[in-house]
């Protein structure tokens, strides 16, 4: 008999799902993590300290109020670290206290410590001077321990200067100037924040254009607007070592470039946490990333032992995680599964602007020789546009010419990752550009946007129509 019918180890939000949905199909649940760790990577160091750092920074520096009030406009004029944590910390805490009250109240135990495989079924709890507190067992188990930001031996961190992504949060200054070494999500998210502080950004990216997987237009679109905020792109270019000196660092590049800098964040990928899991006490292995295989109901090689979360790779997000512990719980617990919809996933990323899309991009159809039409909406030619202040804003429809379904939805500017959802769940639910032509939208919205692009990409298949019969 074991002691639990499901330990999940970890508490992101890959574990929390899966624990909560365990629970409410009757089972006997624990939960495991680190004292200060509870809501994982996502609350405390990753998406929600993010995030609502990027609303103190719009708050604070006034920047999305510009276009109204004049380049000059802004609601504190030195902006201190102080006055950004002040908010971060608020809300993490807030949410921890969510989280706790959640699990407790669905009678999920937490078990304080990290946990290590003795064998299949039993786990070693240690407390952090590494000796064991506890020993729980366990009849299925889901993995969701998630993963760190990977740091290459040649450089030095030191927590101040040389920083990654955890670590950026814990500035005790605000940099005058800066490095971000790696133009993935995470980079780009925190050179957007910083240019609006005033930081001198200069982004050091390996491969020769960012965001690869996003709309090429768009992310045309976001470097116009971040070079605009004085951000310099080093694309094709590799750091290959970084020096600290009094007062500053200077980031070496393959090119033999040098570049001086306050400060130098890393944001060049994740490494899985699965070192301390002692996974081959299971019979498991992991990858050279920290990543573990698992099959299409996240059952991993063991039967009784799944892995959810960042720590299975792509696509590594809060909001893929939640949904995949969910169905791990439920495969379980011998419940039925729907796959996920990979197709219908939204992309959000939190830049200044955001983007925000799901589908296909242009040239992914392209490639495939899909044919579609284009039909776009500007926010400046949108009420609403106008009265936010956004005049960059669009929202793109790639549209089948052929039985007029919705191929990619791609968004720009204000409420880009909300508004999204219409265009997903329109897709979802396999309906046609003509429902949008047809829909009364409330106005003066964003939303708007919507019945504008439908109504462009509609005229411009009348178009070829005419033509061609
Ligand atoms: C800066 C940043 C911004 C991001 N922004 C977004 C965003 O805007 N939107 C989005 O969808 N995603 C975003 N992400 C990604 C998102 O945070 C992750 O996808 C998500 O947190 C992964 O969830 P997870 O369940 O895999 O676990 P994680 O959140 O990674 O948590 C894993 C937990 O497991 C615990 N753990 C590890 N090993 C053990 C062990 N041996 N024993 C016990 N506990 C253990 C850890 O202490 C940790 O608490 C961002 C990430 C970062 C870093
Ligand atoms: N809004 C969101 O959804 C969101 C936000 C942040 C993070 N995330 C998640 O976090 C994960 C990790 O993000 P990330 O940005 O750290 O990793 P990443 O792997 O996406 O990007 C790292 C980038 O660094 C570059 N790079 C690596 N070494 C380099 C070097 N020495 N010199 C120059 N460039 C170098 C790589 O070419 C790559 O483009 C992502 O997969 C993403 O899913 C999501």
């Amino acid at each position: 008999m074991f002691e639990y019918d499901v330990l999940v180890i970890g508490s992101g939000p890959g574990g929390q799902k899966a624990a909560i949905a365990a629970a409410k199909l009757g089972r006997r649940v624990a939960i495991v993590d680190r004292r200060d760790m509870i809501g994982g990577v996502c609350i405390n160091t990753g998406t929600i300290p993010s995030k609502t750092l990027r609303e103190a920074v719009l708050y604070l520096t006034g920047l999305s109020q510009r276009e109204m009030y004049g380049q000059s406009y802004r609601l504190k004029d030195d902006i201190t670290v102080g006055d950004l944590s002040a908010r971060t910390q608020h809300v993490i805490s807030r949410e921890i206290d969510v989280i706790r009250s959640q699990l407790s109240r669905n009678r999920v135990t937490t078990v304080t410590g990290t946990a290590k495989f003795l064998d299949p079924h039993t786990l070693s709890i240690s407390g952090p001077d590494g000796l064991e507190t506890r020993r729980v067992t366990a009849e299925k188990v889901i993995i969701a321990t998630g993963t760190r930001p990977a740091r290459p031996d040649s450089v030095d961190f030191d927590g101040r200067t040389v920083v990654d992504s955890d670590q950026i949060l814990n500035l005790d200054k605000l940099p005058s100037s800066m490095v971000v070494v790696g133009a993935g999500v995470i980079g780009i998210e925190y050179a957007s924040m910083f240019a609006a502080l005033g930081t001198k950004v200069t982004v050091v990216e390996r491969r020769d254009r960012m965001l690869e997987f996003c709309d090429l237009e768009i992310v045309e679109a976001l470097k116009y607007h971040l070079r605009d905020l004085a951000v310099t792109f080093r694309f094709r270019e590799s750091v290959v070592s970084v020096e600290r000196h009094n007062g500053g660092t200077l980031t070496l590049l393959e090119s033999g470039k040098k570049i001086p800098a306050d400060t130098v964040m890393y944001s060049a990928g994740r490494q899985g946490l699965t070192a301390a899991l002692a996974l081959e006490a299971a019979g498991l292995a992991a990858d050279s990333r920290g990543r573990i295989k698992v099959g299409a109901d996240f059952r991993t090689e063991v039967d009784h032992i799944y892995a959810v979360g960042d720590v299975i790779g792509f696509p590594a997000l809060a909001a893929t995680s939640m949904e995949q512990g969910r169905l791990a719980a439920y495969s379980a617990c011998g419940e039925e599964v729907h796959a996920m919809r990979a197709e219908l996933m939204p992309i959000g990323i939190y830049t200044i602007p955001e983007i925000s899309y799901v589908g296909k991009t242009e040239d992914e159809l392209t490639e495939s020789s899909i044919p579609f039409e284009v039909g776009i909406a500007r926010y400046r030619e949108l009420a609403r546009g106008q009265i936010v202040g956004d005049s960059y804003g669009m929202l793109k429809l790639l549209v089948s010419p052929e039985d007029h379904k919705l191929l990619g939805v791609h968004v720009f500017g204000t409420g880009a990752t909300e508004i999204v959802h219409i265009g997903q769940t329109l897709m979802g639910c396999g309906g046609t550009v003509d429902y949008l032509v047809d829909s009364v939208f409330n106005y003066p919205t964003l939303s708007e946007s919507y019945k504008v692009a439908a109504l462009d990409a509609m005229n411009k298949m009348r178009a070829v129509a005419r033509f061609s019969g």
